[in-house]
């Protein structure tokens, strides 16, 4: 009766998941704003080749932020 109510009250009111996807043109900011949200300070960054991929919680929501670059070429 206890696991029931418990995962009932968690599927309620319990942890959210969202995933965001960091789109824009070169040199835009879009690793800056993500290492921001996640650490809260800007860090320095180099251009990104691929992706970052980072889970940000805000209060009860758990965010998965991808920020893509450039793509990885494989001659
Ligand atoms: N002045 C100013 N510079 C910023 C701002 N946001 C980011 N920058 C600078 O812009 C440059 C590029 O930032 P990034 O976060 O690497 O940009 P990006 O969109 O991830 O770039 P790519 O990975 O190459 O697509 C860095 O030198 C940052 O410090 C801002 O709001 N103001
Ligand atoms: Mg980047």
């Amino acid at each position: 009766m206890g696991i029931f109510f418990s995962k009932m009250f968690s599927s309620v009111f319990g942890n959210k998941e969202a995933r965001i996807l960091v789109l824009g043109l070169d040199n835009a900011g879009k690793t800056t704003i993500l290492y921001r949200l996640q650490m809260g300070e800007v860090v320095s960054t180099i251009p990104t080749i691929g992706f970052n991929v980072e889970t940000v919680q805000y209060n009860n929501i758990k965010f998965q932020v991808w920020d893509l670059g450039k793509p990885i070429y494989f001659p």
